[in-house]
């Protein structure tokens, strides 16, 4: 599709002064605009922290584009004696200066992303925003912002802005097969601007649909580091539901029929549960057994915290009941006493799960017993060095909790000598 077809007459749409835009103007981007100015080479804002300054929010990074090339951004930045850092930027032409010594600008030669792969995108050069702005995903992504305050809108993302629409730059069947994170991107940024939970272009989630092998080909981390974003934004759940009813569950490690009655039960948890069940908790509800957890995180790559308390939550779906079941969710919290934190963190995400406030509440107070012998006591007395210390802890520790967890250094220390002829005998 030709850009310039579809690409609005004249760019440039109003003038931006708002608090939000005057917030970005520290010392150090002052001097950097004076130097380009100077060089006589265009610098704008680009695309995410245009959309935040339009919403009226402090952009988080601000990621700058210009029509000066890698190689005469290097010339003056040497000329100037000014420093760059992250010189593996430069590939993708980015460049980093770091002005008095203060605060680092990312700034990317404008680009056409040429052949793709689906991942990988080949980088030409251009001097064109129009050509920048076309290669980028959705309209509300695509503007640029003079430090002047013109906003250059090609593709109306400040009316799709406007709308609370979120709409690829022209042919979104290729904005996609250039990149298939986009996908999860569209459903992202759909619960950042949109004001109801349902309102997706037909023909949008149809081309959605046909793309959803290509997901297949992300990387793990970069597929949940996207979904975990849509799960703790708005209608985190019916756009979770939009991405299964897009056939993109076996591509992103779900089984092939995710269990969606219990997630939509879990939900209504996440509606009403202060403080919000953690995104890996919403997801466990959509498996059927402890194996698809483990199928999901070889597909997430999840950190051990969120691999061990999703597998936790597929294991113990039944509810508890009552106030007398706190007891033995607390002797859970201390079957393995070295990661007793831990343990408590995923007793306590279960209790969200299942709704029970008291018991979370109860949990949540309870102090985790400290277990009153360090290693070198015991070593003192007698214990042995080496990983047979790690066993007398384990005996120990078993005493201890037996005794309700309540028992002084002596009283434990009693026990050592019945431990140790215990080993011992066992070695014999
Ligand atoms: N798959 C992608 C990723 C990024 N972009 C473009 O690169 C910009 C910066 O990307 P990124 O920093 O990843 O996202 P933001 O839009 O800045 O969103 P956020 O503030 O959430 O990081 C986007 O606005 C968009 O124009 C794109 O076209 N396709």
């Amino acid at each position: 599709m030709d850009a310039r077809a579809i690409a609005r007459p004249d760019p440039v749409v109003k003038k931006i002064d708002s608090p939000e835009f005057r917030s970005i103007f520290t010392q150090e981007l002052k001097d950097l605009i004076a130097l380009f100015e100077r060089y006589n080479f265009e610098i704008r804002v680009a695309g995410g922290a245009v959309r935040d300054i339009l919403m009226n929010m402090n952009p988080k990074d601000v990621d700058i584009a210009t029509t000066a090339t890698p190689t005469e951004m290097k010339e003056i930045f040497t000329k100037e004696n000014i420093r760059m850092v992250n010189m593996n930027g430069e590939k993708h032409g980015t460049i980093t200066p770091r002005i008095n010594d203060r605060e680092n600008f990312e700034i990317t030669t404008l680009r056409i992303d040429a052949i793709t792969d689906g991942r990988h995108a080949e980088v030409i050069h251009t001097t064109d925003w129009l050509l920048d702005a076309n290669r980028r995903d959705l309209t509300i992504n695509s503007m640029f912002l003079g430090f002047d305050g013109t906003l250059y809108d090609y593709f109306y993302g400040y009316e799709d802005l406007q709308k609370r629409r979120v709409a690829f730059v022209g042919d979104p069947d290729m904005r996609i097969r250039e990149d298939y994170l986009r996908i999860l991107r569209y459903f992202r940024f759909y619960g950042r601007i949109a004001e109801e939970s349902n309102r997706h272009d037909e023909e949008t989630l149809r081309i959605i649909t046909k793309n959803a092998e290509g997901l297949a080909r992300i990387s793990g981390e970069r597929i949940w580091q996207e979904w975990k974003k849509i799960l703790s934004g708005n209608f985190g759940i019916e756009l979770t539901e939009a991405m299964i009813n897009c056939q993109l569950a076996p591509h992103m490690g779900l089984p092939d029929a995710p269990n969606v009655p219990e997630f939509l039960r879990v939900a209504k948890q996440v509606r009403s549960f202060d403080p919000k069940l953690q995104p890996i908790t919403v997801l466990s509800a959509l498996l059927n057994t402890p194996e698809d957890a483990v199928n999901l995180n070889m597909r997430l790559k999840f950190t051990v915290y969120e691999r061990e308390l999703c597998y936790f939550i597929t294991q113990n779906r039944e509810e508890t009941a009552t106030i007398d079941e706190l007891l033995p969710f607390q002797q859970l919290c201390l079957q393995t006493i070295s990661s007793v934190k831990l343990k408590k963190e995923y007793v306590l995400e279960l209790l969200k799960y299942h709704g029970k406030r008291e018991l979370y509440q109860q949990l949540l107070d309870w102090p985790i017993p400290q277990f009153p012998i360090k290693g070198n006591v015991l070593i003192a007395n007698g214990a042995p060095k080496g990983p047979k210390l790690g066993v007398v802890l384990d005996r120990l520790k078993i005493i201890w909790s037996n005794n309700q967890y309540n028992m002084t250094q002596e009283q434990l220390l009693e026990h050592l000598p019945s431990v140790l002829e215990e080993i011992n005998v066992k070695k014999k």
